[in-house]
């Protein structure tokens, strides 16, 4: 068995209204990521999945206020580091796929200039060393002619594409210890989301990368992950390998997100 690389530990979080009332939405949330395997959290809309993972990288709304809990990485506390050390962590250890790339890269720069400033920002060197960087990496990603493609903006490219240049950013630029994806097929037709997630499967493998997928898809996760947490209403209702809980689930709630995916009979 390998090492657990972070583990959310008695997590609990509420929003606070502007009158000062806490409603709660993480009740006492607890799962472990193990170095080198792919996590998948799963759980209906709601379930607190998105929270959950802004929180690893420290960047809840900030309304969001935990109530107790830790989350660590490394032997560290996240939820207690301070803006700089966050800052540390935050792209160079732990770096994030959010669901609608096109949507989270900066406009007015072309994705290449963003995927070199990353680099540069991270690892330091020259402009022309770093976007030598950006096209190797989006070649990576199997972005066809990726000097030209370095040098479009991201309305430029397809939903796909998009995904994968932010994949490229997130694991080959950063070289993250832990890659987290918020729902990165969601929106992208069935084809290029098994295309998306097998490119996930093998940069993860062998980048060595330790990666949590969150995801409503069952489908991907019987697929793609080693383990699965499965969460609903704010709590970790299960964990287990993906094996148990596909053959075996114990919760009732997890049993009906099988059978909502048609993957095992209700
Ligand atoms: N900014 C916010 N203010 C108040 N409540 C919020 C806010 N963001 C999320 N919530 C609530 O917190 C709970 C957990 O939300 P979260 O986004 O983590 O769910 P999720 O499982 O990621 O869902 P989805 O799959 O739709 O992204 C939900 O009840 C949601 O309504």
């Amino acid at each position: 068995m390998s090492d657990v690389l972070l583990s959310v530990e008695n997590f609990s979080g509420a929003f606070r209204a502007a009158d000062g009332r806490l409603t709660p939405v993480l009740h006492d949330v607890n799962f472990a990521l193990r170095t080198g395997a792919i996590t998948a959290v799963v759980g209906e809309t709601g379930s607190g999945k998105s929270l959950t993972a802004l929180s690893i990288l420290g960047i809840q709304p900030a309304t969001f206020v935990r109530t107790s809990g830790r989350i660590l990485f490394e032997g560290r506390d996240l939820l207690t580091l301070g803006a700089t050390a966050l800052r540390a962590i935050r792209g160079r250890r732990i770096s994030m796929v959010f669901q609608d790339a096109r949507a989270a890269m900066n406009p007015v720069f072309t994705v290449g200039q963003q995927l070199a400033e990353v680099f540069r920002l991270q690892h330091g060197g020259s402009r022309d060393a770093a976007m030598a960087k950006a096209i190797d990496a989006l070649r990576r990603v199997s972005i066809p002619e990726p000097e030209r493609r370095a040098r479009q903006y991201p309305h430029e490219f397809s939903g796909g594409m998009a995904q994968r240049a932010m994949i490229a950013m997130a694991a080959l630029i950063c070289r993250p210890t832990l890659l987290i994806l918020d729902e990165p097929t969601t929106g992208l037709d069935v084809t290029i989301q098994s295309e998306i997630m097998e490119l996930i499967v093998e940069l993860g493998r062998s980048a060595g990368l330790t990666a949590c997928l969150i995801t409503h898809d069952l489908g991907v996760v019987a697929e793609t992950c080693d383990a699965v947490v499965v969460m609903n209403a704010g709590r970790v209702v299960e964990t287990g390998t993906a094996e148990a809980i596909f053959t075996a689930p114990q919760h009732a709630y997890t049993r009906k997100l099988l059978a909502a995916s048609l993957l095992v009979p209700a």
